[in-house]
C-alpha cells in the first residue's frame, strides 16, 4: 500500500516559482504520468517527492505521513534516470545485487531476488555481462531492475526511455507497462512525449509553467481538455482551434469561423448551454480534432463549400488543410479521398466532437453535446 499526496507544494530556484501550488493524490499501484513542455517543472516535482530537492511550501505524503524533513534515503522510493547510471566495473548481476548488500541480505536471499528481478526483466542471460556489453534498452532494463530490486514503496521515473531509438522506446514501453501489471506498484513517469504519456498512465497530470492544468485518464484528457493548453497538447495532429461566433438561426445553432460567409449548423442546445456559461457568444475558441471534421466530395445537407489547401497523406489516413473563412481546420480522411490541393469540398463538424474556451480564460465552457 502506498499513497503518494501533494498538498499546496511551491519550489523556487531564486526568484522563480518553479511548481506553483500543487495538489495531487496518487493512489495505491497506480501509474501516474507527468507531461509537460521541457521546463514545466515535471522533474522538479519528481525530484521534491523523492527527497532529492526541498519545497518551500506545502507538504509532501507518503501514506499519509508528512516526508518533506527526511531524507532520500528515508523515503524509500526508487529512482530511474533517463542516464543509465550503472557501475561499469560490476557485471549485470552485482549491479542488481548492489541495494540488497547495501541492506545486508543474506546471499541467498540476494540470488534468490536478483534471480526473479532479472526473470520478470527477462535478462537472466545477461547477469554474468558488464554493462559496456550491453545495448541501450538492456541498460535500461538492469537500471530498472536495481530500482525494482529493493521492493520500493514507490518508484519513480524520470524520461527513463527518453535517450532510446524511436523502436527501442516503442518496445520499451509495452515492457514498462506490462512489468507494471505484473509488479503493480505505486508509479511516477516523467516525459514530454504525450504518446508515451497516453499508452502508459492510469492518469496523467498535466503541467505548464509549475501549474497543474489537469488531471485525468488518457481518455479524459483527450476527450475533455479543460483549457486550451491541454487541448492543444495531447494528440496528435493537434486540435484544431479558431475564433468563432455562436448564433441562433431558425431551429438550430450556427457556429461560424471567423472571416467565414456561413456557418457550421449545431443543435440548438448549444445555445442554452453557452447562456448556463454566461459568455459571450460573440467570440469564443472553437475546437475540434482532424477526426470532428467530416469531409464530403459532393454538396450535403449541413455540409459548406470549403477549398482544400496542404493534403498530407500518411499511411493509412491523409490529413487535409481545409479553408474555411479566415482559419484553417484540418480534417482526417480516408487516403487519398481528397485527390489533390486546391480542389473545392464540403465540410461538417460533428458536434459531439466540439470544444467550446472561453478566448480570454482558455478555459474550456464544459459544452457536451
Ligand atoms: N537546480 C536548479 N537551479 C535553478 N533552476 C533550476 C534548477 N533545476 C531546475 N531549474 C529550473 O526550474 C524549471 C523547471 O525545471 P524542471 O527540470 O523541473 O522542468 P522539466 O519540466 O522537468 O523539464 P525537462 O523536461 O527539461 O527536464 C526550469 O526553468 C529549470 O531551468
Amino acid at each position: 500500500m502506498t499513497q503518494i499526496e501533494l498538498r499546496g507544494v511551491q519550489k523556487f530556484f531564486g526568484a522563480v516559482q518553479v511548481i506553483k501550488d500543487l495538489n495531487l493524490k496518487i493512489d495505491d499501484n497506480e501509474f501516474i504520468v507527468l507531461l509537460g513542455q521541457s521546463g514545466c517543472g515535471k522533474t522538479t516535482t519528481l525530484r521534491a517527492i523523492a527527497g532529492l530537492e526541498t519545497i518551500d511550501g506545502g507538504d509532501v505524503l507518503i501514506d499519509g505521513k508528512p516526508v518533506q524533513h527526511l531524507k532520500a534515503a528515508d523515503r524509500d522510493i526508487a529512482m530511474v534516470f533517463q542516464s543509465f547510471s550503472l557501475y561499469p566495473h560490476m557485471s549485470v548481476y552485482e549491479n542488481i545485487a548492489f541495494p540488497l548488500r547495501a541492506m545486508r541480505k543474506s546471499k541467498a536471499e540476494i540470488d534468490g531476488e536478483v534471480r526473479s528481478v532479472a526473470k520478470v526483466l527477462q535478462i537472466t542471460d545477461l547477469l554474468g555481462k558488464k554493462p559496456s556489453a550491453l545495448s541501450g534498452g538492456d541498460m535500461q532494463r538492469v537500471a530498472i531492475g536495481r530500482a525494482l530490486v529493493r521492493r520500493p514503496k514507490a518508484m519513480l521515473m524520470d524520461e527513463p526511455i527518453g535517450a532510446l531509438d524511436a523502436k527501442l522506446r516503442e518496445e520499451m514501453r509495452a515492457e514498462i507497462k506490462r512489468l507494471h501489471i505484473k509488479q503493480g506498484s505505486t508509479t511516477i513517469y516523467v516525459t514530454h512525449d504525450q504518446i508515451e504519456a497516453m499508452s502508459l498512465a492510469d492518469r496523467i497530470v498535466i503541467m505548464h509553467e509549475g501549474v497543474l492544468q489537469q488531471v485525468g485518464s488518457p481518455s479524459d484528457v483527450y476527450t475533455h481538455p479543460a483549457n486550451l493548453f491541454v487541448a492543444q497538447f495531447v494528440g496528435s495532429p493537434v486540435m484544431n482551434v479558431a475564433n468563432a461566433a455562436v448564433t441562433m438561426n431558425g431551429s438550430g445553432a450556427r457556429v461560424t469561423v471567423d472571416g467565414a460567409a456561413e456557418g457550421f449548423l449545431f443543435p440548438s442546445e448549444l445555445v442554452g448551454q453557452l447562456d448556463a456559461a454566461n459568455v459571450g457568444q460573440d467570440r469564443l475558441a472553437l475546437g475540434i480534432r482532424p477526426e470532428g471534421v467530416m469531409v464530403s466530395r459532393e454538396a450535403a445537407d449541413g455540409y459548406l463549400p470549403v477549398e482544400a489547401h496542404i493534403i498530407e497523406p500518411l499511411g493509412s489516413y491523409d490529413i487535409v488543410d481545409l479553408k474555411v473563412g479566415a482559419q484553417m481546420l484540418r480534417a482526417r480522411t480516408r487516403s487519398g479521398f481528397v485527390g489533390k490541393p486546391g480542389v473545392q469540398v464540403f465540410a461538417k463538424l460533428d458536434p459531439a466532437q466540439a470544444h467550446f474556451f472561453d478566448t480570454t480564460s482558455g478555459n474550456s465552457l464544459g459544452v457536451r453535446l
